[in-house]
């Protein structure tokens, strides 16, 4: 990329989230991050370029360690002229969900990560003539926590994605409760894998996205926008699985990623990590100038990356032992929001002659690639936040949804809500 030469015509809105905005090129397969904050809280160009330092070290020191080589991509830091990120703003302004429309684009530092759009395939260079297809997942926390510290007999049986939905429903984030559990997307019983699967197409949420070429057909902008026609997603999908019958990869690419568990370094429960972060806390208070020294805001590189390799959950009351917990925790909660993008592209019979990975469908088949994205470290400072929503969503699930059912209808709670039962109802 020629970032001396940059036009906002040449780029597309992509997609957003809670903490960036992305943009595709046109042609090329590559796309660019940009952060976002609240109008009023701007940061200087420096903190800015060391914010994306960070999540590129982060990515390479760490989360390549644990998810394989093949399936994160860093990306680099790439200084962009200020003309042209305030011209490309405005431009991609209308294109923007409303709900996202909190939080701007920094216009203001000219910096931004250069990433390879994942919404194509990675394994091959991209011929521009074939048609992919591209599911991005985000499957969220898929196992119910087994820490001695949870307090409630609750989250051994209703995984937090569940509970959670009732909270979210009730406060208007989404219109209906979705059956997608991600324990059912984990759980390697192909009954239960595809009624997760069918229950993310049902129910899209910011769960499932579909793309085909790169454009965004099927998903969920937000609650006021939905974007769920499956009638239009059969007509999309059509050229791809028509004569055979039937999505044959994502199911099984996912579960290549997800089986590495690195979700699991969550080994205590927020319930049983806060303690730990007020001891850290506490010691900080105490000794301020020792933040760098414990690497809470990096640099994340190999140091910090063996010290998490330490899974005993005997506390020997340090601040060691409270800080390697921390910082396990941060990247159990980054593993448990991040997303998996599966491509797809039909190829020719012979096509493994090139080497490439193919899935084998019933009659088509398809080359694939698998990433990994939005892989930015959990700040340390949103542990208390995580400590209260914890109780917020277990507490607004006992007192609303359990309570309900237990007096109109006690089987029904077992039957309906139990994420650890084997089979569903279909
Ligand atoms: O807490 P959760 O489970 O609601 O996750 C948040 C996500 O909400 P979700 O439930 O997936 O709709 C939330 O996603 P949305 O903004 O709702 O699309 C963010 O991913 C948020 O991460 P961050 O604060 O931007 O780093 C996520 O916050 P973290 O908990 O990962 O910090
Ligand atoms: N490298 C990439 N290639 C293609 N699409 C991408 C890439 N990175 C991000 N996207 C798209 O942009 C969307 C937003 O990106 P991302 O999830 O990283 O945002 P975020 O704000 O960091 O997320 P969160 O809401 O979890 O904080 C993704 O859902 C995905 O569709």
């Amino acid at each position: 990329m020629d970032e001396g030469k940059m036009d906002e015509n040449e780029w597309r809105y992509h997609g957003e989230g809670n903490k960036s905005l992305v943009v595709a090129h046109a042609q090329r397969c590559v796309v660019l991050r940009f952060l976002k904050f609240p109008p009023n809280r701007k940061k200087t160009s420096e903190e800015i370029f060391q914010h994306l330092q960070n999540i590129v070290d982060f990515g390479k020191n760490v989360m390549k360690e644990f998810l394989g080589e093949n399936y994160v991509h860093c990306g680099e830091v790439v200084q962009l002229p200020l003309d042209f990120v305030k011209q490309l703003c405005l431009k991609i302004q209308c294109e923007r969900p409303e709900s996202r429309c909190d939080k701007d684009l920094d216009t203001l530092s000219g910096y931004a990560l250069c990433l390879p759009n994942l919404a194509r395939l990675q394994t091959y260079r991209f011929a521009e003539h074939r048609p992919i297809l591209c599911v991005e997942i985000k499957p969220k926390c898929g196992f119910i926590p087994f820490s001695s510290d949870v307090t409630h007999e609750m989250k051994h049986k209703v995984c937090r994605y569940c509970m959670h939905q009732h909270l979210k429903v009730a406060t208007g984030k989404w219109k209906q409760i979705s059956k997608y559990c991600p324990l059912d997307l984990y759980s390697g019983n192909k009954q239960r894998m595809y009624f997760a699967l069918k229950s993310l197409l049902q129910e899209a949420q910011n769960n499932l996205k579909i793309f085909k070429n790169g454009e965004l057909i099927y998903g969920c902008k937000d609650a006021r926008s939905p974007m769920t026609d499956w009638s239009e997603l059969a007509h999309h999908l059509k050229p791809f699985f028509f004569p055979s019958n039937g999505l044959a990869s994502g199911p099984h690419c996912t579960r290549a990623v997800i089986r590495e568990l690195v979700q699991m370094l969550d080994l205590l429960d927020i319930e049983g990590l806060y303690p730990l972060y007020r001891r850290v806390e506490r010691y900080l208070e105490e000794f301020p100038e020792e933040r760098k020294t414990l690497q809470i805001d990096g640099p994340y590189d190999e140091a910090f990356y063996q010290r998490l390799l330490d899974l005993s959950t005997e506390d020997d009351g340090t601040v060691a032992f409270a800080l390697t917990k921390v910082q396990q925790y941060r990247v159990a909660m980054t593993a448990k929001d991040c997303s998996i993008m599966i491509a797809l592209s039909p190829c020719l019979q012979d096509a493994s002659s090139d080497q490439r990975p193919v899935v084998p469908s019933s009659r088509s088949r398809f080359a694939f690639s698998v990433s990994v994205l939005d892989l930015d470290l959990k700040p340390y400072e949103s542990i208390p936040h995580q400590y209260k929503l914890d109780g917020k969503i277990v507490n607004y699930y006992l007192k609303t949804v359990h309570a309900k059912d237990a007096t109109v209808m006690s089987t029904r709670f077992k039957e309906s809500e139990d994420c650890t039962l084997v089979l569903h109802k279909v």
